[in-house]
Order: structure tokens, then C-alpha cells, then sequence
């Protein structure tokens, strides 16, 4: 058995980068910049006011001005402003050559065509200047995950179309028997597909494009349908059927189809009968079907490569560090993933740990990591985790 850190070597090995194409900034929230973009222009384009007032060379209090004429957002006032003259002026408008500041409109009272300026004057002087966000040339280097800030950025660079990776198509594929879809009405021993759903749910947080194939059943030619429903996905998932009993066919039946298997097995609790390869030009992660090791590999293995897939750096999911809020017996041989909830008195792990508690999984927002024969620790000791 492989340990997770080879684990997710092999699996990068398997990753390849997909192709890059423009989208309008209204789709690019999320996606993986490709190339670095720069700004064609300074923002702001000119000296702009920041408020709404008066602008003027200088101001104390009680001097007066002749307002002689208007600056508004998007048309400017043509022609200087001098000694003892004003223009008005509202927020975003170039501010008039020769202004120095802004005095705000409620520190003047107003006559007419005259203003005196008041007791209340503030410092000022309220002009934002040419370039002051970003000028021509400024670059948003890549690789970089869209947020709703950058999309704005790259919007006020006058960007309308981004360059992003191509999104993962990913296939799910799960097999058993025993398994209905959810609204379904179960036989008697059947029960619900469910990290399929989670699967998915977290493939389109990662920015894949997550694709259920219809349930595959324990046998040969049923899988072989669903295998081939999977043909055009970067990468196929599968879900059960990975382990050593009789049913346990992915394997088998992805060797048949030509899978060049990486690896079988890793080190890790649980997730034990993970397994990688590829597959007819596809990448292919066989997961084990107990729900919360299918999670659990989701957030391990899955999500960096969905982000190595995206352009991403290839790295392992981030970890965090926090105190014990309550004691851990000794770990066992293979690198444990407990189900943990964050409190403010610290990390505390759950007391079932079982691979099949979805309702655990549900409350818990970490999986708080122990090393192979990590020995047991105190209230108060330091403990790796993934936030989930
Ligand atoms: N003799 C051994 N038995 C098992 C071993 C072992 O090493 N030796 N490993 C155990 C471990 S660890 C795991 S994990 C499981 C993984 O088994 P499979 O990947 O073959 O998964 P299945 O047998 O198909 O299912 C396990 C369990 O999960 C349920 N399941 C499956 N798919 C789904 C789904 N999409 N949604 C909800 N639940 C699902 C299934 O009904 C089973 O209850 O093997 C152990 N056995
Ligand atoms: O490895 Mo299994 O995934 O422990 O339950």
C-alpha cells in the first residue's frame, strides 16, 4: 500500500492541464485565469472627484467663490478653474485643471452663483488621481481562481473576455445492486445513492462540469454500459465496487476495457480501496463506495486534481492548524481522516468515526488529520486539518 502523499503524486502524474478558451467576464466567475492580462488604460482615466462640492485651487474658511460652471460624471467642465472661481463638481467627474480639492457641498452655503465656505471645512482634499487604481500595462497574473473581486477588476481593465482553462468534464459513475436513486422507493434491501450527489455537489464547487451516469449494477455488462456512457470525460469516477469481494468488479472490468492501472490501495483510513489510473485517454479515480471514504477521498484526491486539471498549482488540499479540544487515542497504521468539528475551545473529533456516518460527516466542517502510528494526544496539542 501507497502512502496518500505518493497517492497524490501518481494521481498529478495522471493530470493533464485542459486547453484554454475566452469567456465573457458574465461566465468567468470561478474559473482558472490561464494567461496573465493587463490593463489598456489608467483607472481613473483622470483626476476624479471623490465627492460631491465644489472644486476649487484652494479653500478656508470663509473665503468665497463664483461658481462658473458644472463637472459632472462623464462630461468635465472645458477650461481651467482660477483664484476665487468654483466649479461644481459631483462624484466620478474629472476634476477641472488647476483644482487642487473638493470642498464638499455641505461645508459651502450657496447664493446664487456664490459660495463661502464654512467653519465646518474638512482637510479634503477628495480628488482620486489619474492611475490611482491601476494603469495601462498592470497585470493580473495567472494562474488565478476568478472571484467576484477580480471579475470586477478585469471589467474596469476593460477585459470583456477572460482566458480560462477548459472546465473538467467529470463522469460519476456508481455501481451496486443495492443502490436507487434518491425519491426512488427502495426494495427491502436496497438503500440510497448518496455520496453520488455529494460527489457531484463538491465537483461543481471545485468548477468541474460533474456528469451522473445511470447506476451501474454488480455485474460485467452492466458496468461496461456505464463505462462507455462515461466516453468524452477527462476524468471518471467511479464509486464502489472497489474493494475484494465477489461484487467488487470496477477493477476488473476497467482492466478488460484497457485501464493502465497507477495504483490499488492506499494508506489511509478511510479510503483504503482507492485506485487511479487511465482509461481510454480519460484519467480515471475508482473510489470506495462507503459513503463518507467516498467524501472523504473527494476532498483529498479529488478536489486538488479538479484543481491541477483547472491550471492550479498541483498541491495537496490546504491544511490548517488548531489546539485539541479534547484528548485522541493512539492512531493506527494507515493516516487517519477523522470527521472534526472547529469550536472555539478547539478541534474535537468524533467520537464514531465509521465510514458510513453521512449524519457525522454532516456536522463536521474539518477533517483533522493523524499520522500512521501518531501516539496519543493531549488536550491542547496542535493537530493538522482540511477544512471541508
Ligand atoms: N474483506 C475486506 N472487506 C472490505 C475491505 C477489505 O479490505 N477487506 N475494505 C473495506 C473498506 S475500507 C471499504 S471503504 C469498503 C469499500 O468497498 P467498495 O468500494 O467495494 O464499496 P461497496 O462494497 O460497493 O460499498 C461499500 C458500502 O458503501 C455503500 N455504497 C456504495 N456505493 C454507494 C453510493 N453511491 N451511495 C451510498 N452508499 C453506497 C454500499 O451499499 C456498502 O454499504 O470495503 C470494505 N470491505
Ligand atoms: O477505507 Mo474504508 O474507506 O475505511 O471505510
Amino acid at each position: 500500500m501507497i502512502s496518500v502523499a505518493e497517492a497524490l503524486d501518481q494521481l498529478f502524474a495522471l493530470t493533464l492541464t485542459l486547453p484554454v478558451e475566452e469567456v465573457p467576464l458574465i461566465k468567468a466567475n470561478g474559473r482558472v485565469l490561464a494567461r496573465a492580462v493587463s490593463a489598456t488604460r489608467n483607472q481613473p482615466p483622470f483626476s476624479a472627484s471623490a465627492m460631491d462640492g465644489y472644486a476649487v485651487v484652494a479653500a478656508t474658511p470663509g473665503d468665497s467663490f463664483t461658481v462658473i460652471g458644472e463637472a459632472a460624471a462623464g462630461s468635465r467642465h472645458a477650461g481651467p478653474v482660477g483664484a476665487g472661481e468654483a466649479v461644481r463638481i459631483f462624484t466620478g467627474a474629472p476634476v477641472p485643471e488647476g483644482a487642487t480639492r473638493i470642498v464638499i457641498q455641505e461645508d459651502v452655503t450657496r447664493d446664487g452663483d456664490r459660495i463661502t465656505v464654512t467653519d465646518a471645512l474638512d482637510r479634503g482634499p477628495h480628488i482620486r488621481p489619474e492611475g490611482d487604481d491601476f494603469r495601462i500595462g498592470q497585470t493580473m497574473s495567472a494562474p488565478i481562481r476568478l472571484t467576484p473581486a477580480i471579475v470586477a477588476l478585469l471589467a474596469s481593465m476593460n477585459i470583456a473576455k477572460a482566458p480560462v482553462f477548459r472546465q473538467p468534464e467529470v463522469a460519476i459513475l456508481s455501481t451496486g445492486d443495492e443502490l436507487v436513486m434518491p425519491g426512488e422507493t427502495p426494495g427491502p434491501d436496497q438503500i440510497i445513492a448518496s455520496n453520488t450527489f455529494g460527489l457531484h455537489a463538491l465537483l461543481s464547487d471545485l468548477g468541474a462540469r460533474p456528469r451522473l451516469l445511470p447506476l451501474a449494477r454488480d455485474n460485467e455488462a452492466s458496468l461496461r454500459t456505464a463505462f462507455e456512457l462515461a466516453q468524452g470525460a477527462d476524468l471518471v469516477i467511479t464509486i464502489g465496487g472497489a474493494s475484494v469481494g465477489d461484487h467488487d468488479l470496477v477493477g476488473k472490468v476497467a482492466g478488460d476495457l484497457g485501464m493502465d492501472r497507477a495504483f490499488y490501495k492506499v494508506a489511509m483510513r478511510p479510503g483504503k480501496p482507492l485506485m487511479a489510473g487511465r482509461l481510454n485517454g480519460a484519467m480515471m479515480i475508482g473510489l470506495p463506495g462507503n459513503p463518507v471514504s467516498a467524501m472523504v477521498c473527494g476532498h483529498v484526491f479529488v478536489a486538488p486534481v479538479i484543481r491541477a486539471m483547472l491550471g492550479l498549482p498541483r498541491a495537496a488540499a490546504p491544511r490548517a492548524q488548531m489546539a485539541l479540544a479534547e484528548p485522541l487515542p493512539a492512531n493506527g497504521p494507515r493516516e487517519h481522516y477523522m470527521r472534526a468539528r472547529r469550536t472555539p475551545e478547539g478541534i474535537i473529533a468524533d467520537q464514531r468515526q465509521d465510514s458510513a456516518l453521512l449524519s457525522v460527516l454532516g456536522q463536521s466542517d474539518a477533517l483533522l488529520i493523524r499520522a500512521p502510528n501518531d501516539p496519543a494526544q493531549d488536550i491542547g496539542a496542535l493537530v493538522d486539518y482540511i477544512p471541508i
